[in-house]
């Protein structure tokens, strides 16, 4: 049986752990962060999450709580818009200059020589960086990133316990979809035709990271050019 079977769906494995291309502008470089840059930003996360202006859990417009927790870095994210003031009324952590670095870096790799074909691509400039952190059996509905005013790519690291990340199409959020398995280290770039794909994560995979992260559940860390 393939994992596409037991997931019941098209179900990409990360096929042989290559470079694919599951919709166009989405772009996974599995394994792009090696051991030791996963170490490092585990450690950053952890001093992000600390308050003020930390990890916070969400509440929804409707009342519910999300099951993932959340800080963001440069604005802060809330339903549905950015501000500077976190959630405990204290000036949001500014954009660190080190997921600025990455995250240009991964568009480049991501989009190679088609980057001047992808919006917002060649002038890259993120200013937003959300870090979700996944405790076991939390997830995240199916969604579009649209509370950015640009088209610029969102670049999305992943680390700790492998997920199964659900990447939908621009108009509806039904199927079609392709189920990834995002494993720690994975890149995953969406830009271009998919950067207004819904997308969620619809369970976590708890056990499969290294324990040598020191990670409990998984990290997600996106990174945005926000336009405001
Ligand atoms: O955790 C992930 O891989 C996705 C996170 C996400 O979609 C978001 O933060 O908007
Ligand atoms: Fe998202």
């Amino acid at each position: 049986m393939t994992q596409g079977e037991l997931f019941g769906g098209p179900f990409d494995a990360a096929v042989g752990r290559g470079r694919s291309e599951p919709a166009p502008g989405a772009v996974l470089l599995p394994g792009w962060l090696d051991a030791a840059a996963q170490l490092r930003l585990v450690a950053a996360c952890r001093a992000w999450a600390r308050p003020p202006a930390g990890m916070h859990t969400v509440r929804m417009p409707t009342g519910g709580l999300m099951s993932v927790r959340m800080v963001g870095l440069g604005w802060h994210w809330y339903p549905y818009g950015y501000s500077r003031t976190a959630e405990d009324g204290t000036p949001v952590k500014p954009f660190p200059p080190e997921l600025d670095v990455l995250a240009r870096r991964a568009v480049a790799e991501a989009y190679g020589a088609d980057v001047g074909g992808v919006a917002g691509a060649a002038g890259y400039a993120p200013d937003i960086a959300i870090v979700n952190h996944y405790p076991h059996g939390a997830r995240m509905g199916l969604h579009q990133d649209r509370d950015e005013r640009t088209d610029a790519p969102v670049v999305s690291l992943s680390l700790g316990d492998s997920c199964v990340f659900r990447l939908g199409n621009t108009e509806t959020r039904t199927r079609p979809w392709t189920d990834l398995e995002l494993r720690s280290g994975d890149l995953l770039v969406f830009g271009g035709p998919a950067r207004f794909a819904y997308h969620g994560v619809t369970r976590t995979l708890p056990g499969t990271a290294d324990p040598a992260l020191g990670l409990t559940g998984r990290l997600n860390i996106t990174v945005r050019q926000s336009g405001l």
